[in-house]
C-alpha cells in the first residue's frame, strides 16, 4: 500500500515529540516530510536556560540527531519555513519554492515571543529568549558589555536573568505586578522568591511600566512611566508568548488564540492537525512541554488508528529553572472566597506550603523552599483528592512518604513526559538500566527540564541497591551499558571486525544510533586499520559526501592547498572550476586554504575530477589543515622552514582517521604569525629548534596548547608527532578534541608515556599501518561508479554543518 504522505510544520519540541510516538506505533505507516525554519535539528529548548547558566552548552541540547531523521526516512528541511497552506488541494509551500502536497498535515510552529510594541523596541541590543539564536546574541552581548535589563519577571525573565548574572552582567529586573511570577505563585511565596534572588545578585524594579527603549541605533536605557530611568545595554524582553497561528490563520483554518483543535488535535479542516502551543484546546493554550506531549501522543495515536480517549486537557506544574532556588506550583494558585486552605509559613527557614481544596478536593499547590512533596500533590490533584483522603494520608505517619521507595508505583516522578515509578522501575528490571542515562534513553524521564534527575537517581539507588553506581562509567550511549574502554577491550580481545558483529555479541539493546555508530566505526578502523573495512553508512554525512553541507543545502569543496602554499596554475584551476559551476562565493579559510561555497551536490564529482587535486578533508574527523607562517624563506625574525615543514606534516598525515578533526600550525618563530598556540599539534620554532605545543584549541572553548617536547631534529620532531597522534587515536573517546583529552590524561601523563622510546617506536610502527591504508576519497568517489550513484543519488536528508 502507498504510504500516505505527512507534513509537519515546525521542528521543535511538540512535532517531533508526536512523530516520535508515531514511528513507536507505526514506523512504516508514514512517507514524513518535516520543515524547520531554525537551521537545527530538534533540540531541547527548555534547557537554553541552562546554557545561558552555563550548565550545559549547545552542543549537549539536541534531542534528536541528524542522524535521527535519516535513520526514520524522514526528509528533513532545517531551515526552510512554510510560507502558506493550500488545504483544499492539500499542498504546502515554502519560502524557497517548494511544492510538498500531503495526504495529513500537523502543524506545530510553537510560539513567537510577545515584544511591547514599545518605541525603540526596534534597536540593537533589544532581544527576546526563544531561541538558539537569542541565546547566542545574549552571550555575545555579555562579552562585550556590562548591564543588562530584562523586562518580565515570570519564569523565562528569572531563567534569563540568572544566565545573565552567571556571564558576568549586572542585571536590573523589571516586573509590573508587585511580586514575581504572579501567573505561578502567590505574593508571600513570589516575595521569598524575591529576597532569595536580591541576595544572588538580582535587582528587582517592580510595578515598573517601561514605556520607551532609550538609545540611538544601539540600545542605552529603558524610560518608564513614573518618569523614571535606567541604563541597559541590552534588553531582554521576557512578557510572554503569542502562538505562532498567522499561517494557518491565512489558509482559513479556524482560529482563536491558538489554533482550534478538538480532543484528537483534529482543526476545523479534515486531514489537518494542530499540536504544542499554536494549539487551542478547550479554550486553553499551554506554554509548558507536559501537557504538548500528552497532546502529542494523543495525536500520534490518532493517526495510527490506535484507539484513545482523547486529550481532556491537562494540570499544569511549573518550576523555576535557577539553582539555589526550590519553588513549585501546580493548578489553582490563588484561593476563592470558598476554598478550604492548608497552609504552612517558616519565616525563619524560607519554608512555604499552601494547598488548596476546592469543592472537597485538592485544587491547587504553591511549594517554596522545599519542593519534594511537588510530583506528589500534582498526582493527588489530578486524581482528585479530597479533604478526607489528604488527611489520611498525612495524618498517619506510617504511610507518610521519606523516599522514592515509598511512593506508590503510580506516583509520577518525571512530570515533563508523564513517566511514572512503576515505569522507570520496570525499565531498570526489564532492560538492565544502570545509569539515569540509560533511564533517559529507554523512558524519556528527565529528557525535559532535567528537574527529575536526582528522583531518578535516587530510584535507581533503592532498586539496584549497592550495585548502584552514583558516578558510574559514561556509557558510550544508551544503546548499550558499556563504556568506550571496555568496548575497546572487548573488541580486540574477541576479534570482533565490524558494528553488527559489536552490537550481537556485545548485546546492544538497540540496532544502534548516531552516537554508537560512528564511534564504533572509528574504534573498530582504529584496532585493526588492516583487516577493518570502512563501513560508510555509519558515518556522519557530511564524511560519507566528503563535502560540508550548507545551511541552503548545497555544498562546499575544499582542495587540499598543502602548508597553505599554492601555486598560480593551481589557482586558475580553482578559478575556472567556479566559473563554470558557478560558484557562488570564493572564500579564503581561516586554514589558508580555499573553498568553494554553494556547489550542487551533482556538481561535486565534475569539479573533484576536473580539479584533480586532493580532497581537503574540510568535513572530515581527520587533519584538516597545517597552517603555516612564511618563515625564513621571506621573514627577517624566521629562523626556520616553517612553509617546509608544514608541508611535510600534512602530506605525512593527510587522510588519518582521527577522534575528531585535528588541526596543526608551524611558526618559524614565537612571534607565531600561524597562531600555533591554540592548534591541537603547534609547532614553533626558536633558536634552532622546533618546540612542540599540543592540546591547543581555538573553537568555543579556547584552550592555549601545552608545552610538550622541543626538539633539535626535525626527524626526531616528526617522530614525536606521529606518536602523539597515535596515543590520541588509542586512547580518546570519539568525538574528544584533542584538548579535552589532555585535559582528561594529563599533560605529565602524557609526557610520562611519550618519553619512552619503546613506545614511541611503536606508536610509530602503528600510524605506519594506519597511514598506509589512506586513499583519496575524492578520487575514491570519482573512480566507482556504484559510490558515485549510492553517495550522491540515494541521499534524501539534508544535513548541518560539522
Ligand atoms: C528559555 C526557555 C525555557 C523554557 N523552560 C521550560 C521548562 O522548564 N519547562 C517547560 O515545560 N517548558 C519550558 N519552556 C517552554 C517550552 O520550551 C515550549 O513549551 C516548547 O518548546 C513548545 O514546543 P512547540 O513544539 O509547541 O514549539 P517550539 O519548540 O517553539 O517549536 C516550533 C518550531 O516551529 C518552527 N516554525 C514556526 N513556524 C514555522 C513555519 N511556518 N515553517 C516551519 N517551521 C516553523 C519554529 O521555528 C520552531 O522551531 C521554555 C521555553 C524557553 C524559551
Ligand atoms: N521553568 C519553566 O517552566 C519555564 C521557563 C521559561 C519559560 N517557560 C515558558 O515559556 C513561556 C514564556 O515565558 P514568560 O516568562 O515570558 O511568560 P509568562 O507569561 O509566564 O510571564 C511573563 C511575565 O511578564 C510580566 N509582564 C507582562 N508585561 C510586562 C511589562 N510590560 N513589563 C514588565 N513585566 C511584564 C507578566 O506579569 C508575567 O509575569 C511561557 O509559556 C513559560 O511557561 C517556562
Ligand atoms: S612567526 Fe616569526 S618567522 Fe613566522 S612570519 Fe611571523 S614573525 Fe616571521
Ligand atoms: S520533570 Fe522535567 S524532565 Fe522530568
Amino acid at each position: 500500500m502507498k504510504k500516505k504522505k505527512l507534513v509537519l510544520m515546525g521542528n521543535g519540541m511538540a512535532g517531533i515529540r508526536t512523530l516520535e510516538e508515531i514511528l513507536k506505533l507505526n514506523p512504516d505507516g508514514f512517507d514524513i516530510t518535516v520543515f524547520g525554519s531554525e537551521p537545527y535539528p530538534n533540540y531541547n529548548r527548555i534547557q537554553l536556560s541552562k546554557v545561558l547558566q552555563g550548565d550545559t552548552t549547545l552542543r549537549d541540547i539536541t534531542l534528536n540527531e541528524w542522524q535521527w531523521y535519516e535513520d526514520n526516512n524522514i526528509r528533513l528541511y532545517p531551515g526552510e519555513t512554510v510560507t502558506s497552506i493550500n488545504k483544499d488541494k492539500q499542498i504546502v509551500y515554502t519560502d524557497k519554492g517548494k511544492a510538498q502536497p500531503f495526504d495529513k498535515l500537523i502543524i506545530a510552529t510553537g510560539s513567537n515571543p510577545f515584544m511591547l510594541p514599545l518605541p525603540g523596541v526596534e534597536k540593537e541590543g533589544v532581544i527576546a529568549f526563544r531561541n538558539i539564536k537569542d541565546t547566542e546574541t545574549i552571550v555575545e552581548y555579555a562579552k562585550k558589555y556590562k548591564k543588562a535589563a530584562v523586562i518580565g519577571g515570570g519564569l523565562l525573565g528569572l531563567e534569563a536573568a540568572r544566565g545573565l548574572l552567571n556571564l558576568g552582567m549586572q542585571v536590573d529586573v523589571i516586573h509590573i505586578h508587585d511580586f514575581l511570577m504572579e501567573r505561578q505563585l502567590d505574593r508571600t511565596a513570589g516575595k521569598l522568591l524575591q529576597a532569595e534572588l536580591e541576595l544572588q545578585g538580582m535587582n528587582f524594579l517592580l510595578q515598573k511600566s517601561t514605556i520607551e527603549i532609550l538609545g540611538k541605533k544601539q540600545v542605552t536605557g529603558l524610560r518608564f512611566k513614573d518618569g523614571s530611568r535606567i541604563k541597559a545595554d541590552l534588553v531582554v524582553m521576557a512578557v510572554g508568548i503569542k502562538p505562532n497561528v498567522a499561517i494557518a490563520k491565512e489558509a482559513g483554518i479556524p482560529v482563536s488564540r491558538g489554533i482550534l483543535v478538538n480532543d484528537y488535535l483534529e482543526t476545523g479542516i479534515p486531514n489537518i492537525y494542530a499540536v504544542g502551543e499554536c494549539a487551542e484546546h478547550r479554550g486553553m493554550v499551554y506554554g509548558l512541554v507536559a501537557p504538548l506531549y500528552q497532546q502529542g501522543e494523543i495525536l500520534a495515536k490518532h493517526l495510527c488508528g490506535v484507539e484513545t480517549e482523547g486529550y481532556k486537557g491537562s494540570v499544569l506544574s511549573t518550576q523555576l529553572k535557577v539553582s539555589g532556588v526550590d519553588v513549585f506550583s501546580t493548578g489553582k494558585i490563588i484561593e476563592e472566597e470558598n476554598s478550604k486552605v492548608s497552609k504552612m509559613h517558616d519565616d525563619l527557614r524560607g519554608l512555604y506550603q499552601k494547598i488548596i481544596f476546592e469543592k472537597g478536593k485538592m485544587a491547587g499547590a504553591v511549594l517554596y523552599g522545599n519542593t519534594k512533596d511537588g510530583n506528589k500533590l500534582l498526582n493527588y490533584i489530578k486524581k482528585g483528592t479530597t479533604i478526607e483522603e489528604y488527611l489520611e494520608a498525612t495524618q498517619n505517619p506510617e504511610k507518610e512518604i521519606n523516599s522514592v521507595g515509598d511512593m506508590p508505583d503510580e506516583e509520577m516522578i518525571c512530570g515533563c513526559n508523564g513517566i511514572t515509578k512503576g515505569a522507570i522501575v520496570e525499565a531498570i528490571h526489564t532492560q538492565g538500566l544502570t545509569t539515569v542515562e540509560q533511564v533517559k534513553g529507554c523512558t524519556n524521564a528527565s529528557r525535559s527540564c532535567g528537574g527529575c534527575k536526582s528522583l531518578v537517581s535516587e530510584l535507581l539507588q533503592c532498586t539496584l541497591g549497592d550495585s548502584y553506581d552514583v558516578n558510574p562509567k559514561e556509557a558510550i550511549c544508551s544503546c548499550t551499558t558499556l563504556s568506550r574502554d571496555e568496548v575497546v577491550q572487548e573488541i580486540r580481545s574477541k576479534g570482533l571486525t565490524h558494528i553488527r558483529e559489536v552490537m550481537n555479541v556485545l548485546g546492544w539493546k538497540t540496532d544502534g544510533c548516531s552516537k554508537c555508530k560512528p564511534a564504533l566505526n572509528y574504534y573498530l578502523g582504529m584496532i585493526a586499520p588492516l583487516k577493518y573495512k570502512d563501513e560508510k553508512e555509519a558515518r556522519f554525512v557530511n564524511e560519507r559526501l566528503h563535502a560540508n553541507i550548507q545551511k541552503d543545502g548545497t555544498y562546499s569543496v575544499v582542495p587540499r592547498m598543502y602548508g597553505g602554499v599554492t601555486t598560480s596554475e593551481a589557482l586558475r584551476k580553482i578559478a575556472d572550476v567556479a566559473d563554470k559551476y558557478q560558484v557562488g562565493t570564493i572564500k579564503v579559510t581561516g586554514g589558508q586554504r580555499i573553498d568553494l561555497l554553494g556547489v550542487k551536490k551533482d556538481d561535486l564529482p565534475k569539479i573533484w575530477a576536473e580539479l584533480d587535486m586532493p580532497s581537503g578533508s574540510a568535513y572530515a574527523k581527520g587533519l584538516r589543515t597545517v597552517k603555516t607562517c612564511v618563515g625564513e624563506s621571506y621573514c627577517r625574525f624566521g629562523t626556520q622552514d616553517s612553509m617546509g615543514m608544514g608541508i611535510k606534516l600534512e602530506k605525512k598525515f593527510e587522510g588519518l582517521n582521527t577522534p575528531h578533526k585535528f588541526k596543526m600550525a608551524v611558526s618559524a618563530c614565537p612571534r607565531n604569525c600561524a597562531e600555533s598556540g591554540i592548534k591541537d599539534v603547534g609547532i614553533v620554532g626558536v633558536d634552532g629548534a622546533w618546540e612542540m605545543y599540543v592540546g591547543g584549541n581555538g573553537g568555543t572553548h579556547l584552550r592555549q596548547g601545552d608545552l610538550l617536547f622541543k626538539f633539535k631534529s626535525e626527524e626526531e620532531l616528526i617522530e614525536m608527532i606521529g606518536a602523539f597522534l597515535q596515543y590520541y587515536r588509542e586512547t580518546a573517546n570519539y568525538l574528544e578534541r584533542t584538548s579535552a583529552w589532555v585535559d582528561r590524561l594529563g599533560l605529565d601523563h602524557i609526557k610520562e608515556v611519550l618519553s619512552v622510546e619503546s613506545m614511541v617506536k611503536s606508536l610509530n610502527a602503528r600510524m605506519e599501518e594506519a597511514l598506509s591504508i589512506v586513499q583519496d576519497p575524492w578520487q575514491e568517489a570519482i573512480n566507482n561508479k556504484t559510490l558515485l550513484k549510492d553517495l550522491y543519488q540515494t541521499v534524501k536528508v539534508p544535513t548541518k554543518v560539522e
